[in-house]
């Protein structure tokens, strides 16, 4: 079967920058296939993410290939390719309610009016659990807690039913009950919809979790791609290796202090 997602040589130079950000990366991602891109701070994960869904800035030198074989037009953000970002607030508009901001990506990306967008809206953010939606969908995002925030971000999101959901730092900037409740929600909605997830984070054990493969990176480059078991019981490279190493000394550290 064609994959959903194709990159090739995929390599991201940044205006200025003397090494790439990103180097000779290629990757299948297959539909409805939950793929983890982990590594640590400025390995080029969020490039990576960027680069998929065309999000560099102009001044970015593009090299390789991005093909989306799956699909039988370009894929269009917001339809093909839904969004969850770090910092919720900075993904929604301070002055126009949620329920809103839900109903105009489905205004947008669906053959519908405004109504039926709108009920669409509420219909969504009942789906991501928020209470009251038909009242949560006249307030404004100051109105709302981070994980609220990240719940309406999710809505919109997954409301023109993407193929791929791209998840960056997703729950990196919220407390660990309201982190796990986020992944609770992606895993249902990847699993419900049947959409490929591209999870982007720096905690291995969050992205074991979710994902049926993991690409570990490091420098701009994948040192390794292998299935989320294998991967932690036989870790090929030595920084995937001392990535699990510390993980798992951080989880002996917690134990140790309780
Ligand atoms: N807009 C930009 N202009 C110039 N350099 C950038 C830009 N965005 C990222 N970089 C650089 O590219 C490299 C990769 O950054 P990237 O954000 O992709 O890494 P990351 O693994 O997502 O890190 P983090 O987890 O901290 O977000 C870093 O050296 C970073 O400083």
């Amino acid at each position: 079967m064609k994959p959903l997602l194709e990159l090739r040589g995929l390599g991201v130079c940044y205006n200025g920058a003397v090494a790439p950000a990103l180097e000779g990366v290629d990757l299948d991602l297959a539909a409805g296939e939950r793929l983890a891109i982990i590594g640590e701070s400025g390995s080029g994960k969020s490039t990576l993410a960027r680069a998929i869904s065309g999000l560099l800035p102009q001044t970015a030198r593009l090299q390789g290939t991005v093909a989306w074989p799956g699909l039988d037009h370009p894929a269009r953000n917001g339809r093909d390719i839904g969004f969850v970002f770090q910092d919720p607030a900075s993904s929604l508009d301070p002055v126009m309610s949620v329920g809103d901001q839900v109903a105009e990506v489905a205004h947008a990306n669906l053959d519908i009016d405004w109504g039926a967008a709108r009920r669409l809206a509420v219909e969504l953010l009942d789906r991501v659990k928020l209470p009251e939606p038909e009242a949560l969908a006249r307030a404004y995002p100051h109105q709302l807690s981070g994980g609220q925030k990240q719940r309406v971000v999710i809505a919109a999101a997954i409301v023109a039913c993407p193929k791929l959901l791209i998840a960056d730092e997703a729950t990196s900037a919220l407390d660990t009950i309201v982190q796990a409740e986020i992944v609770a929600l992606i895993r249902r909605f990847v699993a419900e919809d049947g959409m490929a997830l591209l999870f982007v984070s720096h905690d291995i054990a969050l992205a074991a979790n979710l994902a049926d493969r993991i690409a570990v990176f490091r420098h701009g480059r994948m040192v390794e791609m292998a299935a989320t078991a294998e991967l932690l019981a036989r870790p090929r490279s030595d920084y995937s290796r001392a990535l699990l190493a510390a993980h798992l000394g951080l989880k002996a550290h917690s134990g140790a202090s309780r």
